[in-house]
């Protein structure tokens, strides 16, 4: 039987609104350690929201989110110490290099000096970052920077990885590293909570899945309980309600 020591991240009635926007309503989930999490859902479901409630960036209207025990909100060294987190969007310090970037967030992480100068080397070798380690974050493509985020979240070796769309913008090769990466952090007892849009990445990494819409999660359960002998996919687009575009909608694209 599952007990609350098994739950790596729980989220229990969060709530946000946007003045008159409700992103955010009354969400609850549970997250058993050791899973692969994939968090799906159409745009402005409200993952980035509950991602940043779930993370200590955003401040819920209502609602707790508690990571292995500790609460986010009521005691966030705590929560931060255990969690690692890649935001949407990340806002780094650029200015710094990603070697400078990876030495602050480990520090401020309380690892100790010699052990950040070890895993700083061992990840941006890991991530084929190695070549630019000493150039501003700045100058990073998309793809580098979702990478140096990566290795910040991962620095100070948290039970908790929560990430917001951490293949997105990255190449075929460096992909494969992050999931190889991700499979062996789940396989030594870490929890990974991801969100993404990419199907075929939640079917092939994730064992548990939640599918979120208007702030709500409609499903959770095992991936294979989500997709009910089809594919993720079909089964995505018949609980969030897909739409076809009409015959006549921009027929002035084809008109020329
Ligand atoms: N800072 C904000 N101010 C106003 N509205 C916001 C803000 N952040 C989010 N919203 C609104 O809240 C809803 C949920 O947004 P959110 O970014 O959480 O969705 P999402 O599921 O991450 O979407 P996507 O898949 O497109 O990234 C959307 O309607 C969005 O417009």
């Amino acid at each position: 039987m599952s007990g609350v020591n098994d739950i790596a991240l729980s989220l229990q009635g969060l709530y946000k609104s946007f003045g008159a926007k409700v992103a955010v309503a009354d969400l609850r989930l549970d997250v058993r350690a050791g899973s692969m999490f994939g968090l799906v859902g159409p745009n402005g479901a409200g993952k980035t929201t509950t991602l940043s409630m779930a993370t200590g960036l955003l401040r819920p209207d209502a609602g707790r989110a508690v990571v292995l025990g500790a609460d986010v909100w009521a005691d966030p060294a705590a929560a931060k110490a255990r969690m690692g987190v890649l935001p949407d969007g990340v806002r780094l310090f650029d200015r710094l290099s990603g070697r400078e970037l990876l030495r602050y967030v480990g520090l401020l992480r309380s690892v100790d000096p010699g052990l950040v100068d070890t895993r700083s080397g061992e990840l941006l070798e890991a991530l084929g970052l190695s070549e630019d380690a000493d150039n501003l974050v700045v100058d990073y493509s998309a793809g580098m920077t979702k990478k140096i985020g990566l290795a910040c979240a991962l620095i100070h070796a948290p039970r908790l990885l929560l990430l917001d769309e951490p293949l997105e913008a990255v190449d075929p090769v460096s992909g494969e590293t992050i999931r190889a990466i991700l499979r062996s952090y789940v396989a030594g007892g870490g929890t990974v909570v991801l969100s993404s849009h990419v199907m075929e990445l939640v079917e092939n990494m994730c064992d548990t899945v939640a599918v979120i819409a208007q702030g709500r999660v409609l499903a959770t359960g095992t991936l294979d309980e989500i997709r009910a002998g089809e594919s993720l996919q079909r089964r995505f687009v018949d609980l969030v309600g897909g739409k076809q575009l009409d015959e006549e909608a921009l027929s002035w694209l084809r008109s020329s």
